[in-house]
């Protein structure tokens, strides 16, 4: 299930539940006859149904469907200022159910605002209201859900971000795996297609990797994909992303950089190499196949097979060596 569905659903789940439980206030206050009471649950009742609505119409962006932090807002907003106007402190435990919703449905930051704002409204006005024995059960456990709920959506997003960057990161070297070159680059070639800035890629792997691995092992290989790859980040820009592919093999995606920024950067990444001492091998050299998208470029595989064919044409011609590959008949 997608992030966004998994949100569609669980924000749905929750304005229908926060539905069902003011209806029932609803319907229990009318039968006592405490009319101010019954309007004010049918008005939060329409609210989040109206919460349910929109989250249906905006399914495809509830990543950030701005739309709920105005609903949430105005609910908060009623309920807090029907406990202070009506001057009726035990409805206060309506509150405990929205301070969950509050933060099942909003962004950390916003659930927190809104709860922390709710709660302290609540607590400061039972407290000049009530009897401090009696003010301080409700304000204790507005306090204590508030924090539970926090902390449990932190862990939650924390837990997501691991579980994101594992799926798209090559746990030996730090950089990005291969399943996730082709899905940037894909969305890097709608963009570059879509505003006409250049777009480069750069593929480059160690010389004599394979003989490399025979004398150093697997272990000592993987010790000088990690120094490389720590290299690469120094020197690319913000923007610029790295790929692991096999051992000693890196693929480069460079947005907005033309033919002659890809020539620059690409001797830059060559020099640096050749001239700097690694861990285990200590002087090693690279070769690098480079292109820039054309427009007849509308598929990740078309720049990757045409940087795989410069990096094979750079090898044959002695390694430690850059070779620019134009997508057309024109050589370099
Ligand atoms: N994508 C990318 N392009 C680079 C990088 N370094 C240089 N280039 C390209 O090479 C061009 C010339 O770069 P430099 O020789 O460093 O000159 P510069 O005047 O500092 O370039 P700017 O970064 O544009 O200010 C740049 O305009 C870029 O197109 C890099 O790290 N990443």
């Amino acid at each position: 299930m997608t992030e966004t569905r998994l949100r569609t659903w669980t924000h749905l789940a929750g304005y229908l539940l926060a539905t069902l439980f003011i209806v029932m206030l609803a319907s229990q206050n009318l039968r006592y006859g405490l009319y101010e009471l019954f309007y004010l649950a049918a008005g939060l009742a329409l609210l989040t149904l109206g919460g349910a609505v929109y989250t249906l119409v905006s399914r495809r962006q509830q990543l950030r469907a701005p739309g709920h932090l105005m609903i949430l807002a105005a609910v908060n907003a009623l309920v807090l200022a029907a406990v202070v106007t009506l001057d009726r402190p035990y409805i206060s435990h309506w509150c405990l159910p929205l301070l969950v919703l509050n933060f099942i449905i909003l962004p950390l930051r916003q659930g927190i605002t809104l709860s922390l704002a709710l709660t302290t409204g609540l607590t400061l006005f039972l407290l000049v209201r009530l009897p401090l024995v009696e003010a301080l059960p409700p304000a204790f456990a507005a306090v204590i859900l508030t924090s539970v709920a926090a902390l449990y959506i932190w862990h939650y997003d924390h837990m997501a971000q691991s579980a994101e960057d594992l799926a798209i990161t090559d746990p030996l070297t730090g950089a990005h795996n291969a399943r996730f070159l082709d899905e940037t680059l894909q969305k890097e070639i709608s963009r570059s297609e879509a505003t006409g800035h250049p777009l480069s890629a750069i593929m480059l792997a160690v010389d004599y990797a394979d003989e490399a691995e025979d004398l150093h092992g697997v272990t000592g290989m993987q010790t000088l994909g990690r120094a490389l790859t720590q290299h690469l980040f120094g020197v690319i820009r913000a923007g610029d992303t790295l790929y692991s592919l096999r051992t000693g093999e890196f693929f480069l995606i460079l947005p907005f950089t033309p033919e002659d920024g890809v020539r620059v950067i690409a001797e830059r990444i060559r020099r640096t190499v050749a001239e700097h001492s690694w861990p285990v091998a200590g002087k090693i050299t690279i070769s690098l196949g480079c292109t820039t998208r054309t427009r007849q470029d509308t598929r990740s595989t078309q720049l990757r097979e045409r940087a795989a064919q410069a990096l094979g044409t750079a090898r044959k011609r002695g390694h430690d060596t850059i070779w620019y590959s134009t997508g057309e008949s024109r050589q370099p």
